[in-house]
């Protein structure tokens, strides 16, 4: 245990020049002991968040893991404060935005303790198949109760896995090590990664929740994965389902799935994680801990020996690295672009995180798609062609295609490492058409996927340009309109024909949502117009894209009822 300091007594109030380092929580001691040659660590677990924030004025570096809030209060309190290292994955606890502004350089170890949640994963669905939960506590009664005790087995079930990354992989092989038949939805999983290990990828959870036995999830918590299944989700279930949780608290949602282990829906559900940890006492979170279908643990999945000692080792090992002015290996908030370049390649940055992320969301999140396999191209013209350096523009765009499906963080460090990890393939072309240029600094990215006959089709292409540190888009597929990429926006595919915008306006105004500016794009004329407008009778003419700038809340309510307006062909959310 290494000793206690407190303010006045520690030689550090005798002005020592030893950089001191707070862990406020239990961190493996393996890792620790790279760090006390060289640094005052003080070990010091139970901080309230006003003790932390008293305390942390007088530390250079800060170890956590995931009970420690990490908040901007403290962030700002912790003016010396260097480095903050997360001992695990999951940085949500960690005002990450406020601590990039401050200079305060986060990492984690985004390996260290993968093998650990996948196995507790299996425990669990061990645990809820064969009710160990219940099982241990009668018999601790002194109850002797084996024909209530019934479970079923796992062999030549079927596991459902939601979110096909390192757990979810880890998971999937040891599935099938006890016989069962793996599916998974992942927007981003390598199809090529899922057949290898036997699992079958499929597009969207209606195609696995009615046949699954057992489901897992093993998404970050996201905007775009909270709440990700509710009532509706859970009545499609078979009525003899088992629901998994070792990922994070709230991608089920909390009260419908307590609802739907009351009623019947499903049959039971194995947690580890929580929205409120440890949950508070009138939380729907501890009527679920108590409830007589769920097993239950206190966020334990990375809490095993090996883990521990994985984790510190690698956090340690890259605060030393931090606090001795070297580069650590797993920034999850460093630079996409060093500061000599800043000025001048910025707008052209933030445009093309922009149109990755409006790729990412039109044509595959808004359309249920698969992300795997797509094959990207940028093509800089103009000046952007003549830059010495244009890996930031790399790295943009694999963080703006991975910012709705993941929580790895993007830099020009690890960019073409993460790429490789989620089967992103990116080439980049310096077009040398400088002389017919309309503007200065144009991007244009296509996404290419096999056809048929194994050759690369274009399937969608998005050009944009920067002026004045501002963005543009100027291409959406086959349509040709100038718009920036800010906010939320709807894109409606819809024939141009009179009254189409009035219609628009009425359903969402009917919702309180706030059109702030709106974009017609018409079909570029050297394109033909779509399949399904011809079907329907549409002229090459008549097909256009809106594009609406918005304010208020946009549900999926509100998507299905634009859908339905008269002469709209499809539409899709983008948030940017
Ligand atoms: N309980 C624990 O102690 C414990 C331990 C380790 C990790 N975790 C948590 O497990 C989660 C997964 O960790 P990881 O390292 O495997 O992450 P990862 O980034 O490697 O994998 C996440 C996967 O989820 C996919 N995904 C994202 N949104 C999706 C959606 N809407 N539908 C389907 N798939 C989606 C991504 O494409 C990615 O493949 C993280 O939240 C992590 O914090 C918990
Ligand atoms: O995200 C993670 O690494 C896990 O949730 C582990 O969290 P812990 O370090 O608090 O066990």
């Amino acid at each position: 245990m290494v000793p206690v300091a407190t303010e006045d007594s520690h030689p550090h109030s005798q002005g020592f020049a030893r950089p001191r380092i707070l862990v406020p929580e239990k961190v493996s001691p393996d890792g620790l002991a790279m760090l006390t040659p060289h640094f005052d660590v003080d070990n010091v677990v139970g901080l309230s968040p006003e003790e932390l924030i008293r305390k942390i004025p007088l530390y250079d570096g800060l170890i956590v893991r995931s009970e420690t809030k990490v908040t901007a209060a403290v962030l700002q309190a912790g003016r010396k404060l260097k480095v903050v290292a997360r001992a695990g994955v999951g940085v949500d606890n960690i005002d990450v935005g406020a601590a990039t502004s401050q200079g305060v350089i986060i990492v984690n170890s985004p390996a260290g303790n993968i093998v650990a949640a996948a196995e507790h994963t299996v425990a669990l669905l061990l645990a809820t198949a064969r009710n160990i939960g219940r099982a241990d506590g009668t018999i601790k009664e002194g109850k002797w109760e084996r024909s209530k005790l019934v479970g079923i087995e796992v062999g030549r079930k079927t596991l459902g896995i939601i979110g096909l990354g390192k757990v979810g992989l880890k998971v999937a092989r040891m599935a099938k090590g006890l016989g069962m038949k793996v599916i998974a939805v992942d927007p981003y999983a390598s199809a090529d990664i899922a057949s290898q290990e036997g699992v079958e990828l499929r597009p969207s959870l209606d195609h696995i929740l009615p046949e699954v036995d057992f489901l897992t999830i093993h998404t970050p918590l996201l905007a775009t994965t909270l709440d990700l299944l509710g009532e509706e989700e859970f009545k499609k279930m078979k009525k003899t389902a088992r629901v998994l949780n070792v990922a994070r608290g709230g991608v089920y949602n909390e009260a419908a799935l307590l609802k739907a282990l009351d009623e019947g829906w499903i049959a039971g559900a194995g947690l580890d994680v929580f929205t409120s940890e440890p949950p508070t006492a009138d939380s729907v979170a501890a009527q679920l801990t108590k409830h007589p279908k769920v097993v239950a643990t206190p966020h334990l999945g990375a809490s095993t020996v090996e883990a521990q000692e994985n984790v510190s080792m690698d956090v340690c090992t890259q605060v030393l690295e931090i606090l001795r002015g070297g580069h650590p290996t797993s920034a999850v908030n460093a630079p996409i672009i060093l500061a000599e370049e800043y000025r001048k390649l910025q707008p052209s940055v933030e445009l093309v995180e922009k149109m990755a992320k409006l790729y990412a969301q039109h044509y595959v999140g808004g359309k249920g798609g698969m992300m795997g396999g797509r094959k990207f191209e940028l093509i800089y013209h103009g000046d952007l062609a003549t830059m010495p350096n244009t890996k930031p523009l790399f790295a943009a765009l694999v963080k703006g295609l991975l910012a709705s499906f993941s929580t790895s963080h993007v830099n020009i460090v690890n960019a073409a490492l993460i790429a490789k990890e989620k089967g992103i393939i990116v080439s980049e072309t310096y077009a040398s058409d400088t002389k017919n240029l309309l503007f200065a600094n144009m991007v244009t990215l296509r996404a290419h996927s096999n056809g048929d006959d194994g050759e690369p089709v274009t399937e969608q292409v998005i050009e944009g340009y920067t002026s004045d540190q501002r963005g543009f888009i100027t291409k959406l597929d086959r349509f040709n309109g100038t718009f920036e990429p800010d906010g939320t926006l709807i894109i409606l595919h819809n024939y141009d024909q009179p009254g189409k915008i009035g219609g628009v306006g009425m359903v969402l105004g009917e919702h309180g949502i706030n059109i702030n500016s709106m974009q017609v794009a018409s079909l570029d004329p050297s394109r033909t117009e779509s399949r399904e407008a011809r079907k329907r009778g549409a002229t090459a003419d008549n097909e256009a894209l809106m594009i609406l700038g918005v304010e208020g809340t946009v549900n999926g309510q509100v998507v299905e009822d634009l859908r339905r307006s008269e002469g709209v062909l499809d539409v899709s959310l983008v948030r940017l």
